[in-house]
């Protein structure tokens, strides 16, 4: 679906990514974990084509990013970025339905199907009540929720998202990445997350690539990654690993 072959990148001399290899399935949801300043939303960036790599390439469909026409690969690609949503003075309905201007004729009024997609993708993400209110009188975790919906109304195969978590309560973060986990498994779409969380990213990935200083440090599933030793080296900290009680799956403690 989508492949990284042999990236590297530098920004004003500094290298951060060094001959990155990468790739991600359809129906696959892949985390990307890693200490600050690793590199993590440079190659997410690198994978959306916001930036171009000095060496190497991204292909999507077998095709290389910068050969798609931009309807095209926005029709089948998109990226949440870090930053969220500038509060613009758009309702929220408006700007969701921004993500269905792929597949809208140039001043065609929605369609049924349009603003079918987009109110169930309201609901979804409990955005329901506020589709009348402006984006710019919104709280920043509801700011990251209409990003969310607005990529997910844009029905994308490949899904990145950049931190999409980091600010939303508990209660979001489990409903919004239980949606895109929903959604992904329903349309056999792929879906590439940079996340903080490695508890969450535990629960939600079938796959965790770990970065360190613009490498790929460890790879695999989770219990294959989130390891004491190997989260010792990248953040300086052992932690303790535990099963979570329900799910089974590695969920990581700090302290002592
Ligand atoms: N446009 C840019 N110009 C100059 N340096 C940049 C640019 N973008 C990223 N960098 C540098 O590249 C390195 C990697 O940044 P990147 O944002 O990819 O890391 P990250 O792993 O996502 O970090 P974090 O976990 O802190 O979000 C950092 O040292 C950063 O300062």
């Amino acid at each position: 679906m989508i492949r990284v072959e042999h990236v590297s990148k530098a920004f004003h001399g500094k290298t951060v990514l060094h001959d990155v290899n990468l790739y991600v399935t359809d129906g696959e949801f892949l985390g990307i974990i890693g200490s600050n300043g690793s590199g993590k939303t440079t190659l997410l960036r690198i994978m959306s084509g916001e930036e171009r790599p000095d060496e190497g390439n991204v292909s999507l469909r077998g095709r290389l990013l910068e050969r798609w026409k931009v309807r095209e690969r926005a029709q089948q690609l998109t990226v949440v970025s870090q930053e969220g949503l500038t509060p613009v003075p758009f309702s929220v309905y408006d700007v969701v339905m921004m993500g269905r201007h792929v597949y809208q004729g140039r001043f065609q009024p929605p369609s049924a199907r349009d603003r079918e997609v987009v109110e169930h993708v309201l609901a979804v993400t409990g955005l329901e009540g506020m589709s009348p209110q402006s984006v710019a009188q919104l709280s920043g975790g509801e700011r990251q929720r209409v990003a969310i919906a607005r990529a997910l109304a844009q029905e994308p195969r490949v899904l990145l998202l950049d931190e999409p978590t980091t600010y939303l309560d508990i209660g979001y973060q489990l409903s919004v990445l239980e949606y895109v986990k929903k959604w992904q498994v329903a349309h056999g779409a792929a879906v590439v997350a940079v996340l903080h969380d490695l508890n969450l990213a535990a629960q939600f990935c079938e796959r965790i690539v770990l970065m360190e200083g613009g490498h790929i440090a460890a790879e695999g599933a989770p219990s294959d990654v989130l390891q004491a030793d190997i989260l010792q080296r990248v953040y300086r900290t052992r932690p303790t690993i535990v099963r979570h009680p329900l799910s089974g799956v590695p969920q990581v403690l700090l302290g002592s």
